[in-house]
């Protein structure tokens, strides 16, 4: 679809960024990005270190603000996101999951999950908050998605770094996210946790919109339907993944350069 097009159909995104720029002491990172998101849709965001790709998110969460440009969350006339607060746009359900695995060790999974359900109950409600059996049947259907239902009792600091890091996902949904923002799920993780860690996202595509950010191809084969591939902080392609992966310039720029790291 070509950019007008995009622009034309803009009421079915989800995320709509168009004219994004960002630099930091004068080094553009972001250089008049226009991204587009469907509603519903797993989008794989690659490309080589430096590409700008953890700056997107950020932008997009409210962590920093772009230089110029904007960001419409929401189908239809979107809310604009760049004038507003990281809570507040957290708020309107947009969730980021960070690399490393973030969860209450000392708690068990099961609590990790009602501590989430229950943060926007604020701290003193929560410490004397009993669940109800709504919140056992939701806590129940998370720990189903993210396949733990055997290891709600068990201590989260206890458990594989792969289980970590679908008990924050878990727990993400519990906030009932309406866009999910990965970044490198797979890594650290054993070939076997990479394979369910696609199948999990998979399995929230649709209900959910995601944008995951990955380096690990296979993974990205995986779960991808549309790639975006990020260079110098534009778009150099995007399409399925057999389109970007035989494309030269992306070879040139990233595919090809993999090994070096
Ligand atoms: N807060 C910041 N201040 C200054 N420079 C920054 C800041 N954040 C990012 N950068 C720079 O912006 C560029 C893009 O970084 P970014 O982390 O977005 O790339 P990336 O595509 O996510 O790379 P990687 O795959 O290595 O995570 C890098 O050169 C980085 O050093």
């Amino acid at each position: 679809m070509s950019t007008q097009e995009q622009a034309a159909s803009k009421k079915e995104f989800i995320l709509t960024c168009e004219g994004l720029n960002k630099s930091f002491d004068g080094f553009k990172v972001i250089d008049d990005l226009n991204l587009y998101i469907d509603k519903g849709e797993l989008r794989t965001i690659i490309g080589p270190n430096g590409a700008g790709k953890s700056t997107f998110l950020d932008l997009i969460t409210g962590r920093i603000r772009p230089d110029s440009g904007r960001i419409e969350f929401g189908p239809g006339e979107g809310v604009q996101l760049t004038k507003m607060r990281e809570h507040q746009i957290n708020r309107l359900g947009i969730s980021r999951k960070f690399q490393t695995p973030s969860v209450y060790s000392d708690h068990t999974v099961y609590d990790n999950l009602l501590m989430s359900l229950n943060r926007n109950r604020g701290v003193f409600a929560t410490l004397f908050y009993r669940e109800t059996p709504a919140d056992r049947e939701r806590i129940d259907e998370i720990l189903e998605t993210i396949r733990m239902t055997e290891k709600k009792q068990l201590i989260a600091g206890s458990l594989s770094h792969g289980q970590k890091q679908w008990l924050e996902i878990g727990m993400l949904l519990a906030q009932d996210p309406k866009l999910l923002l990965v970044d490198e799920p797979a890594a650290g993780m054993t070939d076997e946790e990479t394979e369910r860690t696609g199948e999990l996202l998979l399995s929230l595509a649709g209900a959910h919109s995601l944008i995951v950010i990955e380096h690990d191809m296979v993974f990205v084969r995986q779960i991808a339907t549309k790639v975006t591939v990020l260079h110098q902080g534009s778009i150099l392609r995007e399409g399925s993944i057999d389109h970007v992966q035989s494309d030269p310039r992306v070879v040139e720029v990233y595919l090809g350069r993999q090994h070096e790291k």
